[in-house]
């Protein structure tokens, strides 16, 4: 047996370049072992490729990455990681019990009953060739692939997007019921900010192929402060960007609204005179991610439990 990684992905100067375009670029993150982590960016932001890199199916150009402590091109990190990809493939000509009997037979660790459970509980019949299913329910037997091989760390593509809500609302349930029994982590990119919030304990995002955000959400969220206020002039009153980062800010007409990280105690507007004449209040985790893809210039923040320590 080999002694469990307390870290599920270690990334260090993680690039990928197509031709001359780097995808991704100098990617450097720790996830902890257990996590339902959720990757958010605008499209093109480098997901799939970070996704690709983890599942073997790319080559970085540059840096390190390593699973569950394996570094990916040690072909021992097959058995602990699945991969669910955007576009499921599978054999169209299988049945779905010949698809779930290769997962058997693929893997060692494989749980036949957990993935009976998830193609019956949608009615999908065993006995169907997967190429005649519709989108979501193949999505439904990829699903049952993925969590019947047990994988420590279970990466998914945007897997709930061809889901009817009742099916993702059991698929995801499924997917926190495993994580809590089994220690599972969890790395999912999607673009439903919704569900992300309700699933995910950690959150890494991507614009322009280059970490923007990463951390555990409970301390992402109040790291940020939406603030509101009379503008001056047309701008952001300079109390503000002078002493805080703002990720993003905005003014209409003779008012401003602005995300920023509180880099010291704010001043509150308790509408004394000579007090500050705006309003600070803690944002919603919907409202820091759409401005964090909306600014894809802003500093980053990368927080310290999700810092790669680079070798001295
Ligand atoms: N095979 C390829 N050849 C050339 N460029 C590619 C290739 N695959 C991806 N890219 C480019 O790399 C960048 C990142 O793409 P990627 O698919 O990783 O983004 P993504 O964040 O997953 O986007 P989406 O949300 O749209 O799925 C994009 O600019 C894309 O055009």
């Amino acid at each position: 047996m080999h002694d469990p990684s307390p870290w599920a992905i270690e990334a260090e100067d993680l690039g990928k370049q197509y031709r001359r375009r780097w995808a991704l670029q100098e990617c450097s993150f720790r996830l902890p072992a257990g996590r339902v982590c959720a990757m958010v960016g605008p499209n093109g932001a480098g997901k799939s490729t970070f996704l690709g890199i983890a599942a073997r199916l790319l080559q970085p150009s540059a840096g390190n990455l390593r699973l569950c402590g394996v570094p990916v091109s040690d072909p021992a990190v097959l058995k602990r990681v699945a991969y669910l990809a955007q576009n499921k493939p599978l054999y169209p000509r299988f049945t779905v019990a010949e698809t779930l009997r290769l997962g058997r037979e693929l893997n060692p660790r494989w749980d036949q009953s957990v993935a009976e459970r998830i193609v019956r509980s949608g009615n999908v019949p065993l006995d169907a060739r997967v190429g005649t299913l519709s989108g979501g329910q193949r999505t439904r037997v990829a699903f049952a692939v993925a969590f019947g091989k047990r994988p420590e760390l279970l990466l998914l593509d945007e897997p709930m997007s061809d889901l009817d809500p009742l099916a993702r609302d059991e698929l995801s349930g499924l997917l926190m019921a495993e994580v809590a029994e089994h220690g599972t982590t969890v790395l999912m990119s999607s673009h439903m900010l919704a569900e992300v919030e309700e699933m995910c304990d950690y959150l890494l995002v991507l614009a322009g192929g280059r970490l923007r955000m990463a951390g555990p959400t409970d301390a992402l969220v109040p790291a940020h402060m939406l603030v509101t206020g009379r503008a001056v002039g047309d701008r952001v009153p300079a109390e503000l960007t002078e002493r805080h980062t703002v990720v993003e800010s905005r003014v209409s007409g003779r008012q401003f609204s602005a995300l920023i990280r509180p880099e010291g105690p704010l001043p509150s507007h308790s509408g004394a005179p000579g007090d500050a004449p705006w309003d600070a209040m803690p944002p919603s985790l919907e409202e820091i991610l759409l401005a964090c893809m909306r600014s894809p210039d802003a500093p980053a923040l990368i927080m310290d439990e999700a810092l790669k320590e680079t070798a001295a």
